[in-house]
């Protein structure tokens, strides 16, 4: 039986989806996954499988849009996952009934690291060589997307989006986003409503491009609140001063998310050029 009651927050502000509105995204989502593989004339989709919940839930759905013959899952573990993440990955493939691949990216991580001996400092380089991790995933996706004539499904939610917490050309990297019209919270909650297991569902975010990576620690805020201001300040209406009155918590935060929405701005546009120049005038 599908569990739709609103998940547990800390936060004064319910953005918890009903069973109506949970079976509309579910409609909504697997439509769009059938429409876009039909549209581009592609046999299927090719999707990064992680253990954690936001590909663990496109999984599920794009399995359902588009039949299991017609996914294909990549579990690309390196030196910084988890095995229980890594574990996970390959049960989410199982139990779905996908043909999946494993793939160490360890060693082409290290054949490309070769290649630039100098270090940066030590805190540029551990983001460096994380998102470097990020998109030799987005290669080896795109590797069988080709072969195959499949999209890359991306995993992005709109949380994620809005403050720019991705890799650009990595994980951004990808032909669709079916779930990045959800917050963090709904993909959860969406998670459990179609029958992924809850330990997947609970489970601590990761981006797992260091060991002991955390998203609520790199973001310095935690999901509930997180999602709730960009509901109310930035998708929705409210003052930075209503926001956190809303909410009860201090303006600053709530600034410090416009400042990751803002900084994050040039992630969600294509690469901007000059004006041509016309002949016509
Ligand atoms: N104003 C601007 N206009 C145009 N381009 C601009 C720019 N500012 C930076 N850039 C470019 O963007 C680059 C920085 O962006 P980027 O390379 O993405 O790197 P950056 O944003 O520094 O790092 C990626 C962030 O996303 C997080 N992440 C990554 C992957 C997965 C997940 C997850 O949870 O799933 C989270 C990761 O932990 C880290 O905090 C710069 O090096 C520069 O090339
Ligand atoms: N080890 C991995 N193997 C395959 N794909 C991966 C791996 N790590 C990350 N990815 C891909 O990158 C995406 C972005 O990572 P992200 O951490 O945002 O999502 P997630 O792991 O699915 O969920 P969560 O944010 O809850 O950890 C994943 O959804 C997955 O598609
Ligand atoms: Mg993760």
């Amino acid at each position: 039986m599908a569990d739709t009651q609103p998940l547990a927050t800390d936060v004064p502000f319910d953005l918890s989806l009903s069973a109506d509105e949970l079976d509309a995204h579910r409609e909504r989502i697997t439509d769009f996954v059938a429409e876009r593989v039909e549209a581009a004339g592609a046999t299927g989709g090719v999707l990064g499988i992680s253990g954690g919940i936001d590909s663990t839930l496109t999984a599920y759905l794009a399995a359902e849009a588009l039949g299991t013959d017609g996914l294909h899952g990549l579990v690309l573990p390196s030196e910084v996952n988890s095995d229980e993440n890594m574990s996970d990955a390959e049960r989410v493939a199982e139990d779905l009934g996908i043909d999946y691949d494993v793939l160490a990216i360890e060693p082409i991580v290290e054949s490309f690291l070769d290649a630039f001996p100098d270090a940066g400092d030590e805190e540029s380089e551990r983001t460096a060589v994380g998102n470097l991790r990020v998109r030799v995933r987005a290669v080896c996706n795109y590797y069988l997307a080709n072969r195959a004539n499949r999209l890359v499904l991306g995993t992005g939610n709109r949380t994620e989006s809005l403050v720019g917490y991705f890799t650009k050309y990595g994980d951004g990297a990808v032909d669709c986003h079916p779930i990045g019209n959800l917050y963090k919270l709904q993909v959860r909650q969406l998670a459990r409503h179609v029958g992924v297991p809850d330990d997947l569902v609970d489970k601590t975010p990761t981006a797992g491009m260091w060991v002991g990576q955390t998203d609520e620690e790199e973001l310095g805020i935690g999901y509930d609140t997180l999602d709730a201001i960009l509901a109310l300040r930035i998708d929705g209406p409210l003052s930075r001063t209503a926001t956190a009155r809303e909410l009860g918590i201090d303006e600053d935060t709530v600034e410090h998310v416009e400042g990751l929405v803002a900084r994050s701005e040039h992630k969600r546009h294509t690469p901007p050029a000059p004006a041509p120049l016309t002949r016509f005038d």
